[in-house]
């Protein structure tokens, strides 16, 4: 097996680990026992590990491959994860939030709503071309976001001017799409050469 599918199947299987310890109501002596057993395979993940300034050896940097992301990564345990298509200059994105996701009972966490909508602006910005780093995000709770709901989001590119980028974004459910739960309006800056050396220097010298 190819190593992107290996790292998305560890990484579909610590999603159900999270769902299933988040939702569990087993008794104590089987939480310390589950606990004892996934240290256990945590250090033999951890026998050959990289630090924060080498890129993954499956991640493709400029093709836009990131398996560890939080929001999109296939190999992430914490991301929903959100599926992400561009069409005609559109984000639209796709996810269903687990009980780990919770904020308010049966409602997403707040949070959780403005990582989702930071990302899906960040791939609206940079399929306009004009990538850059988040520099303001406005958030608009308008309903409470529901677990276990199969979610629409959007996102699309307002202005660019120069290295600024706004882009707007909006949480609704697959089933009322028109009903908009979250809104997000989002300011990008485009990187001088300096601070993409300073930034991520070490990485892009690896
Ligand atoms: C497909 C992938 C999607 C990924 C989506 C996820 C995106 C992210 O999560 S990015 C991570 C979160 N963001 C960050 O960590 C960025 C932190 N900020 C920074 O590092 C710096 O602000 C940086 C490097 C972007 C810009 O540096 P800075 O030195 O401020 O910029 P500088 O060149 O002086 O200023 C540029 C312009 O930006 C403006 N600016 C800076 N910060 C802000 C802000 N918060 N709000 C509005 N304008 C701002 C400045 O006023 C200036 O405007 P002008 O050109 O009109 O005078």
């Amino acid at each position: 097996m190819e190593r992107r599918e290996a790292i998305t199947e560890l990484g579909e299987a610590l999603r159900l680990l999270v769902d299933q310890a988040t939702t569990t109501e087993m008794p104590a002596d089987d939480l310390l026992r589950a606990a004892a057993e996934l240290r256990e395979v945590a250090a033999r993940l951890g026998v050959r590990t990289r630090d924060r300034s080498t890129l993954a050896s499956a991640d493709d940097l400029l093709g836009g491959v990131r398996m560890y992301n939080p929001v999109t990564g296939g190999g992430s345990a914490l991301a929903p994860p959100l599926h992400i298509e561009v069409v005609a200059g559109v984000a639209i994105g796709r996810c269903t939030l687990g009980l780990a996701f919770e904020g308010p009972p049966r409602f997403a966490h707040g949070g959780v709503s403005a990582m989702l909508l930071d990302q899906i602006l960040g791939h609206a910005v940079v399929a306009s071309g004009n990538p850059g780093m988040t520099v303001r995000l406005d958030m608009v709770y308008r309903a409470p976001v529901p677990l276990c709901t199969p979610l629409r989001l959007t996102a699309e590119v307002q202005q660019v001017d120069g290295r600024r980028v706004t882009a707007t974004g909006t949480i609704a459910t697959e089933a009322e799409p028109d009903t908009v739960l979250v809104s997000a309006s989002g300011t990008f800056m485009g990187l001088r050469a300096d601070q993409t050396k300073r930034l991520f220097g070490p990485v892009l010298k690896a």
